[in-house]
This record gives structure tokens, sequence and C-alpha cells, in this order.
């Protein structure tokens, strides 16, 4: 299915945040890993969380659901042997099984997009676990991929973060189930570091022990642990709502969204700070974000490795800005869905902005007058782009056509609704 944004010029409503997908994703995780029975209200139904759902189902979770409650009696860490895990085109969901997989004798993950997550590369998760003793056959650090574990080894652990904090999120997680104590220590960079914070939190909030270095790149975790089971709430998601903040930015507005906590752990929340920074008028108080937009917006300079899901939607922003624009320190953004670098800007070319990019850097020379539009749009699997397109196409002279549009299912299936539902012209054709 395509999409057909057609130019917008005022933008009005309320809408409720969709729910956090990487909450979701380590509640369903934690759940999954724990013995007793826990309860996650509120979970994001999405195709990452449904990807989640799927493999813990297959793992041997109970799963129970309705539309605000998903109610999880988890393995512990003796996962039900299984052939072959599908995880869809979710890359946390992945990372994270992997670590998972390797308490099992042989699981294969298959490789169901392979232009897309079957291009991702694994290899320091991999070299990881190869370490504490699994086995793992693979393309080239790539799906599909065999992973013979069983018993594995805790004990000194070394991850490289240069590519993605998910290999050491992922190691978290399964160490405090292990025998042995382990010690992991992170090499190079680490990469999209606040979510790691996030980890922490859920790993806290089930119970389980971490003792984290200040900068995040040495960590104790006692072996033989067990997840507590809980309730847990997830939160409003700040990546997908950073469309919707942009989108009101772009055009006149007066656009509230709900349920975005002012001192949530996500990166992303950081797109609100950006945005005041362009000059765009809104608040932020008592969890509600209002945006009285008045299509104005000055450039500005972000380190976006702070809010790496948002920056596709804050570069949309600017590509409106009086002035250049930089957004630095964003290389792994390259490792995602496609190469939000050279991908992103090859489609916003396309649309008639102006941007350039460097491997670590995209620069944005704004077009306070609009760009032109009237284009076709390769949105190369990824949700980001089709969202971040959108915004662009909000403000172009001519409509513009998003191909295969519904790969937004994979974080915000309901983002055009929630689009339509604030008055912009977009329409789904076959
Ligand atoms: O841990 C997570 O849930 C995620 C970590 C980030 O990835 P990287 O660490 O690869 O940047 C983020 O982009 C992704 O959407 C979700
Ligand atoms: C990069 C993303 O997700 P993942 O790495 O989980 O596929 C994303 O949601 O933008």
């Amino acid at each position: 299915m395509d999409i057909i944004v057609t130019p917008t010029g005022r933008l009005q409503g309320e809408i409720q945040a969709l729910s956090s997908k990487n909450y979701t994703t380590r509640y369903l995780l934690v759940a999954a890993l724990t013995e007793g029975t826990s309860t996650i209200l509120y979970p994001a139904h999405s195709e990452d969380g449904e990807a989640m759902r799927r493999c813990i189902r297959d793992l041997g979770a109970v799963v129970e659901e309705d539309e605000e409650k998903i109610v999880i009696t988890g393995f512990g860490r003796n996962p039900r042997p299984v052939k072959e895990l599908d995880v869809g085109n979710a890359g946390a969901v992945l990372r994270f099984l992997m670590s998972v997989a390797a308490l099992l004798d042989e699981v294969t993950f298959v490789n169901t997009y392979p232009q897309s997550l079957g291009k991702r590369p694994h290899d320091d998760l991999i070299t990881a676990l190869q370490s504490m003793g699994v086995r793992i056959e693979h393309q080239n650090g790539r799906l599909p991929m065999t992973i013979r574990g069983g018993s594995p080894r805790g004990g000194k652990i070394q991850v490289s973060g240069s590519v993605s904090s998910q290999f050491l999120s992922s190691l978290l997680f399964v160490t405090p189930l292990l025998d042995e104590d382990s010690e992991i220590e992170v090499l190079h960079d680490l990469k999209s570091k606040v979510v790691i914070g996030q980890t922490l939190e859920v790993l806290a909030q089930a119970g389980i022990v971490v003792e984290a270095s200040e900068d995040l790149m040495h960590y104790r975790i006692p072996g033989r642990q067990k997840y507590k089971a809980q309730t847990y709430t997830v939160q409003g998601d700040y990546p997908g709502s950073a469309a919707i903040l942009a989108a009101a930015s772009v055009t006149e507005s007066d656009v509230v969204v709900h349920r975005l906590m002012e001192h949530s752990k996500q990166g992303e929340r950081a797109v609100v700070d950006v945005l005041r920074a362009m000059n765009v008028p809104l608040t932020h108080e008592n969890g509600i974000v209002h945006v009285k937009g008045n299509a104005r917006l000055i450039a500005g300079e972000f380190d976006g490795d702070e809010f790496t899901d948002g920056v596709l939607a804050m570069v949309a922003a600017a590509v409106f800005a009086e002035g250049t624009s930089r957004f630095y320190n964003v290389e792994n953004l390259r490792y995602k869905e496609c190469d939000r670098i050279t991908d992103y800007l090859t489609e916003l070319r396309k649309a008639g902005a102006n941007v350039e990019e460097k491997q670590d850097e995209i620069i944005v020379h704004g077009r306070p007058d609009g760009v032109e539009g009237g284009v076709e749009i390769d949105a190369h699997f990824d949700h980001r782009v089709i969202m971040a397109l959108t915004v662009v196409g909000l403000r172009a002279k001519q409509p513009i056509r998003i191909k295969d549009a519904h790969h937004v299912a994979k974080s915000y299936p309901q983002y055009f609704d929630h689009l339509m539902s604030l008055g912009a012209n977009v329409q789904w054709v076959e």
C-alpha cells in the first residue's frame, strides 16, 4: 500500500501518544524470563511488539491478551526447545533473543526481511556470545543464523558498543540467569547510550540486581538471579510522537499529544528540546506536549545520538528551517532498517530538500519557502523514513507518494489515522 501526502497548511486536535515500542519489547522479555505471571498494561500494538510476543510464545511463554493488557506466564531460564524463530524486521527483538537462544541447544533465526533486517550486522554480539561458549553459524554476521548454546558461561565478557547498544542490553538481560557471576566491559564507544538507561530501569523493576559504572561502560551482574513477576505499565512513545510533533511544527497548528512523560528515560524525549531550540512554540507539562506551530523554524546543531530514533523526524523539520542545521554523531543510523543517512537523504533530495551527508553527520540547508514535491518516494522498508517523508510532504508544493507506506506498522500502525484526525491530507492507495 502507498500513501499520498497532499500539502496541508493547518493541523489541529488532540491525540494519545502510541505506547512505547522499547518498553513493550523489554517488558515482554522480562515477563518471559520470569517463572511467575506478569501483567503488561497498555502494550504497543505494532509489528515489533507482535514479533516479540510471537517469539516468546514459541519459546514456551503463555501469553493471553486483550486490547489493554497482556498477561504472561514466563519460562524463566528454561525456554522450550524450538527449531526456528521469526523476528520479522525487529532489530531489538532479534538481538535480545539471540542471548535467550543461547540457553537452548539449537535455534535458527530465519531471514524474512532480506532487504532490511537481513542486511544489518550482529557481529559484535556474535563475538561476545562466542566468548561465552556459544557456537553461532551466520552469514557474515547477518541472518539467517543458527545459535547452538546450552549453558553459556558468565565471567568476564567484552562487547563493542560502537554499532548498537542492543548488544549490551541483550547480555544484560541474560547474564543474571547464568550460574556464574558476570562482568561486562563495553569496548570502544557506546552508541545510543541513553537506551541502556531503559534496560537498567526495566531490570530493576523486575527485581534484578546489576551494578553499573557511572559511564555505563562496566557492569557486575550476580548470577543465579530470578526475575520477579510484576505489573508493568507502558508509557507513551517519544520516537513515534517525534514525527507528529515535527508535523505540527512545520505547519500552522494547535496540536496536543498526551502521555509523554517529562521525566521519561527515552532519549527521544529530547526532541521536545530540539524543537524548542528551533523556535517552535510549545509547552510540555503534566505529560502533555502542546505545539502551537507557526511554520517558522530556525536551524540548529544537535548531537543526534541522544535521540537516535527521533533524528529523521527532526531532520524533516529542519528541511523548512531558516539556516543550516547539523545533526552530528549519527553514524549508527547507517545500520538501522535502511542506511538512514544515504538512503534517507536520497529520498529527501527527490522531494526537493537541500541536504548533505558525512560519514556521521546530516547537514540540512533549510528551505523556509517549502520544497517542490510531486515525486514518488522509496521507503526502503523503513517506518521512520515513511513518517519523516510524510512530514516533508505536508509542506511540499505538490503531493508526494510514499511507496509501501504500510511498513509504518513496524512501530506505529495508527500514524496516518492520527495525522488524519489532526486534519492532514493523507490517503492510502493500492
Ligand atoms: O534497545 C532498543 O530497544 C533500541 C535501541 C536503539 O538501537 P541502537 O542501539 O542500535 O541505536 C534504537 O534505535 C532501537 O529502535 C531500539
Ligand atoms: C531502529 C529501530 O528499531 P530496531 O533496531 O529495533 O529494528 C527503530 O525503531 O527505529
